[in-house]
């Protein structure tokens, strides 16, 4: 660990020592081979963690990541291998639902409310915590928990929901947000018999408690709202089934990326990652009473040591997370063509359509039942009765039903891919601006020198964004008209908080950097959706070539 990361941890890196946090490995297992540096000094245990007043150092440290890469998190500190145990967190030092438990002055007055829901009641633990100050048990953790989050229910204005620009993803951000507004309207009581003060009250600070919950929770089995689990909620995440973490390829968002090359090329639609069956990372392992951790795959010293939390769309990563991934496998377009009727009907008989089902895969390719419907549909009804089953099945009716449906497929994606506000161009454009800007300031002044970029050839010169590959030229010309609406509405808004902000203790260049960073998770996100929608015409196209 750099030094000064060593000294910004310190204090809770011995308070975990103190808890019984340890990297070490189980007391009983025959011991891990140490760190090769200073094997001869090296007792990977508990007691010896205390001495060294760190509960880490065996086998991972505190690092620090770029921000695609999670920001702060969890390394190696030599190389391990897949399974083996690299953290333990006793039970003591959880903070759940049975630790609120053990609040004498909290658990009496949850006696009062019964109906509040174990995240709701997580959620006032976890302000009672905060409020408590030095005096919490918890102080040193909650002193390094992260400030802000971009959770979907953070995008509280229509701006901000509305830049997803997918009507099934406005709706889930504008419910996330009312949710978080109603639990803790029923909470609030509760915070009031708490007398945590004002603070405490906002839903401001609701706002954080929740999304602290839903983003850093690990699941036990003893209470649906999981656990907040010092140290080990360190860990970022990790697509389930990926095994390699390769390195985030930007060209998936930003430009022409390798799927499509893929498929163009020779028809592989894999996108270059590799599957395998999921594995578990850990759990609270009820026999020993504590939260265990182990390697799910090899790495070597230094590498960031990563946790699967499950297999989540892009949106619900957003949702729950408040980030989303370039490349995630688990990603998909939920389908929602309103002429599906035109293809034809679809039997009485037939598959019951539940809407979940009907999507299109990251890679392009529709679903099982998608593809199932689509050939029913295509098919007259008289060879429906007799080869319906096929489709059924997943096989093909016949390559003249198949060109039908690929050829529907093709046409409407390729009317949805034009009635979005902006094209994939235009978002990957602005997402290039907004990742070159850390104010509203510079993304106003930027978004003025491309425009003028074509007149003003010295500001061409000096400006990063209008640099001279010969993608970036095309880009460089001028910005569409929707583009400028938004970021006009944008920075309306920005302006709008941080005025507010300044009447309050909030810092009104932090209100814009949130604003911000939520308005670029809008764009990738609404991004990632254009190019599904893109691999999907690639798809199709290579299809009826097949059957031409
Ligand atoms: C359990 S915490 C992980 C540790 C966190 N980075 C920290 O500093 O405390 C989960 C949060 O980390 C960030 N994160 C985790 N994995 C990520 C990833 N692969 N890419 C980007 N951000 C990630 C997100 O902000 C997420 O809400």
């Amino acid at each position: 660990m750099v030094e000064n990361l060593e000294k910004k941890y310190e204090e809770i890196l011995k308070w975990g020592a103190l808890q019984g946090i340890t990297d070490t490995p189980f007391p009983s297992s025959p011991s891990s081979s140490p760190p090769s540096s200073s094997s001869s000094s090296y007792r990977p245990d508990f007691e010896q963690q205390q001495e060294q007043s760190s509960c880490l150092g065996f086998s991972l440290e505190i690092a620090v990541f770029s921000d695609s890469e999670g920001g702060r998190g969890l390394a190696a500190t030599r190389d391990l291998k897949k399974g083996e145990i690299i953290l333990r967190v006793p039970k003591g030092a959880l903070l759940s639902v049975h630790s609120a438990q053990q609040d004498k002055k909290l658990a009496e007055a949850l006696v009062s409310y019964p109906s509040l829901s174990s995240t709701q009641v997580l959620c006032v633990h976890l302000l009672r915590e905060v409020a408590k100050g030095r005096t919490s048990a918890w102080y040193p953790y909650l002193v390094h928990l992260p400030r802000l989050h971009h959770t979907l229910a953070h995008y509280t204005t229509s701006v901000e929901s509305q830049a997803l620009q997918v009507e099934e993803a406005v709706w889930v951000a504008e419910g996330a947000a009312e949710t978080v507004r109603q639990e803790w309207n029923e909470a609030r009581p509760l915070i009031k018999t708490l007398s945590l003060g004002r603070r405490f009250d906002s839903l401001r600070a609701w706002l954080w408690a929740s999304a602290t919950v839903s983003s850093r929770t690990l699941y036990v089995p003893w209470d649906k709202a999981g656990t907040l689990c010092p140290i080990g909620d360190y860990f970022n995440y990790a697509c389930p089934g990926v095994t390699e973490h390769d390195p985030v390829n930007t060209q998936d968002l930003h430009g022409k990326d390798d799927a499509e090359a893929n498929l163009e090329e020779d028809g592989d639609s894999s996108c270059g990652l590799e599957f395998a069956d999921r594995l578990s990372d850990g759990g609270f392992e009820s026999e020993r009473n504590e939260y265990c951790f182990y390697a799910h795959q090899n790495y070597k010293k230094g590498e960031q040591v990563l946790l699967c939390y499950g297999t989540y769309t892009n949106l619900e990563l957003l949702e729950h997370y408040g980030f989303l991934l370039l490349k995630n496998p688990n990603d998909k377009l939920l389908f929602r063509f309103s002429g599906l009727h035109e293809l034809g009907p679809l039997s009485p008989g037939g598959p019951h359509n539940d809407p979940k089902n009907l999507y299109i895969n990251f890679d392009g390719h529709p679903s099982f039942s998608l593809l199932a419907v689509l050939r029913l549909r295509a098919a007259p009804t008289t060879i429906c009765k007799s080869h319906g089953h096929l489709a059924l099945s997943g096989l093909q009716i016949s390559p003249e039903n198949d060109a039908t449906a690929y050829r529907w497929l093709k046409v409407e994606c390729e009317k949805l891919i034009v009635s979005f506000l902006t094209s994939t161009d235009d978002d990957f454009m602005l997402l290039k601006l907004l990742e070159a800007c850390t104010s509203f300031h510079q993304v106003v002044a930027k978004a003025l020198t491309i425009c003028n970029c074509r007149e003003q050839e010295r500001v061409r010169r000096d400006s990063p964004l209008c640099a001279t590959t010969s993608k970036e030229e095309k880009f460089s010309k001028e910005l569409p008209t929707n583009v400028l609406t938004e970021i006009g509405k944008f920075e309306a808004l920005a302006s709008l908080k941080s005025n507010k902000s300044r009447g309050s203790s909030s810092d009104p260049l932090a209100e814009e950097a949130i604003v911000l960073e939520k308005w670029k998770l809008a764009v990738s996100w609404r991004l990632a959706q254009k190019r599904i929608i893109e691999r999907c015409i690639l798809h199709c196209a290579r299809c009826l070539k097949c059957f031409s």
